[in-house]
């Protein structure tokens, strides 16, 4: 819903109705209706773990790879007593002769039975005979250890391990989607794989924008700490994700569309066609897949750490990162650019305002080449809010799980002076009123509000403006409460451990 067109820096400014938020209920639906579906590509087992597998798991041979002994003892053929005829050790020579009724051989754990063996002695039940061997007339196969002799009981069949008994070749062992834990890379490895298909875990890129955010120290008036891109890679990794590149970008339209354009082309020295005073364009990607990289643009009265700087010439993309989250620039001031910079690369707007507090001005959109671009609120607790409704079911796509439903106790949680993450009861703040006022005071946006889980049911834990992570620090979950609440239980986004 287009209201409005000027221009802005060279961009076109396009200011959308207001009439355009969604309900918190339909953005969360949307982004999972955006999913992408991850890329499937083979990856050796040190890489595989957390991704899904693409394909069923099968075994590429029988588990065991022949009949092998389940104990350290003697493998045996019929009844006692026995000849030993020899040593058998796993990853050893094995014993090339059938074995006849009568006789052993010394076995490890693990080592192939000789053909014929009927069943394994365990060393705890043989009994050596000495020092006069039986009268039988005994075959030798080796002829050595010759006159050594066991007896015991055993069952037929007793501690062999038959090829195939653990796992039949070819036998499907887990199913396509199945996430790769560490004991199913050890099964993968036992049934022969060195790579697995896998569906890559999504990539996401990120860029925090505001010419007033630092990245380290102690900020001075006027300048604020990054609070949100500390709390990305976390909540991406937990979302199955991988975290891309980092990039901190300074105000202003240029800057945005080019660390948001893709495929760029091979453009010597693209900083030439900024517009002065709106900030050198930055580069996105170049960092290996799967190690965050960290591009940092100086840009004055800003203190900053050093950093490698973005790549001379190079704009946009070039890492593979589906998703791109922008921080700040979301909502409607001077230096909120990201609708008009979108609208200027021709992205689709899925999502343009959720009716949802904190967190109202949250965007989703997909660019030209099918990346999708989440737009965060600056305000670090909106911007964690906008994280749970667009980006981790975007993230998760079918493997979202929509979380319990919880009564909402309206008295603050009481606070431990003890507990790690609590204030003490001096700093406790009383909740919101807004969240205190269950009945009668019926708001027409969704609220999502930190609680913690007790015996009372949720219970909220304060401290929840938008600009806060201290509420959100100290709880468990977002309790949502839609318009018109009313009292009746409430579903529980759960936060990242
Ligand atoms: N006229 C209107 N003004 C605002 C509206 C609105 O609908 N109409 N919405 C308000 C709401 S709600 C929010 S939330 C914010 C969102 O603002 P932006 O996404 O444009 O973010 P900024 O303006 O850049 O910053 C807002 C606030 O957050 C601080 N900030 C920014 N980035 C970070 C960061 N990485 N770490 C910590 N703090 C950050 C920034 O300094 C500002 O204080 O807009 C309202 N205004
Ligand atoms: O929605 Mo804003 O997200 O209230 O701070």
């Amino acid at each position: 819903m287009e209201s409005r067109v000027e221009t802005d820096g060279g961009v076109r400014r396009v200011d959308r109705a207001s009439g355009g938020d969604v309900t918190w209920a339909e953005a969360r639906a949307i982004a999972l209706r955006a999913s992408p579906s991850a890329p499937v590509e083979e990856v050796p087992l040190s890489t595989a773990r957390g991704c899904r597998l693409a394909r069923p798991l099968t075994a590429l041979v029988p588990v065991p790879g022949t009949d092998v002994s389940a104990m350290d003892g003697y493998a045996v053929a019929g009844e006692g007593p026995w000849r030993v005829l020899g040593r058998v050790l796993a990853g050893g020579r094995a014993h090339g002769e059938v074995l006849k009724p009568g006789c052993a051989v010394e076995i490890a754990t693990g080592a192939p039975v000789p053909e014929g063996t009927t069943s394994v002695l365990p060393y705890e039940a043989a009994h050596p005979l000495a020092p006069a061997p039986p009268t039988r007339d005994s075959p030798t196969l080796s002829g050595e250890q010759e006159g050594v002799w066991v007896a015991g009981v055993v069952q037929e069949g007793r501690h062999v391990r038959r090829r195939g008994e653990d796992v039949g070749l070819g036998e499907v062992v887990l199913g396509a989607g199945t996430r790769v834990t560490p004991a199913v890379l050890g099964l993968a490895a036992a049934l022969g794989h060195d790579v697995l298909a896998v569906h890559r875990r999504l990539e996401v890129a990120v860029l925090v924008t505001g010419d007033e955010v630092i990245g380290e120290g102690l900020p001075e008036p006027g300048r604020v700490r990054d609070a949100i891109g500390p709390f990305l890679p976390g909540l991406i990794a937990w979302a199955g994700a991988r975290v891309g590149p980092r990039l901190t970008i300074p105000d202003g339209a240029a800057p945005l569309r080019a660390a948001l354009t893709p495929h760029p082309p091979a453009v010597p020295d693209r900083a030439t066609s900024v517009p002065p005073g709106d900030g050198a364009p930055a580069s996105l990607g170049g960092g290996a897949p799967g190690a965050p990289a960290e591009r940092t643009q100086s840009h004055p009265g800003a203190r900053r750490p050093s950093a490698p700087k973005a790549d001379a010439g190079r704009v946009g993309w070039d890492g593979g990162a589906e998703i791109v989250v922008v921080c700040g620039a979301s909502s409607k001031g001077p230096a909120d650019h990201l609708r008009a910079v979108l609208d200027d690369l021709g992205a689709e707007v899925l999502v343009d305002g959720v009716a949802v507090r904190p967190g109202h001005p949250q965007l989703l959109a997909r660019l030209p080449c099918g990346r999708l671009v989440v737009g965060l609120p600056g305000n670090p607790f909106a911007a964690l809010a906008a994280a749970l409704t667009l980006l981790v079911p975007l993230l998760k796509g079918e493997r979202y799980e929509y979380g319990e439903r919880m009564t909402l106790a309206v008295t603050p949680a009481p606070t431990s002076p003890t507990s790690p993450t609590s204030p003490s009861h001096r700093n406790q703040q009383p909740v919101h009123a807004a969240h205190q006022a269950p009945r009668g005071h019926r708001h027409s946006t969704t609220r999502l509000v930190p609680v913690r889980r007790s015996g009372k049911g949720a219970v909220p834990v304060g401290h929840d403006r938008p600009g806060s992570l201290w509420g959100a620090a100290m709880a468990d979950a977002l309790a949502v409460l839609p318009p018109g609440w009313d009292g009746e239980p409430v579903e529980l986004l759960e936060l990242p451990d």
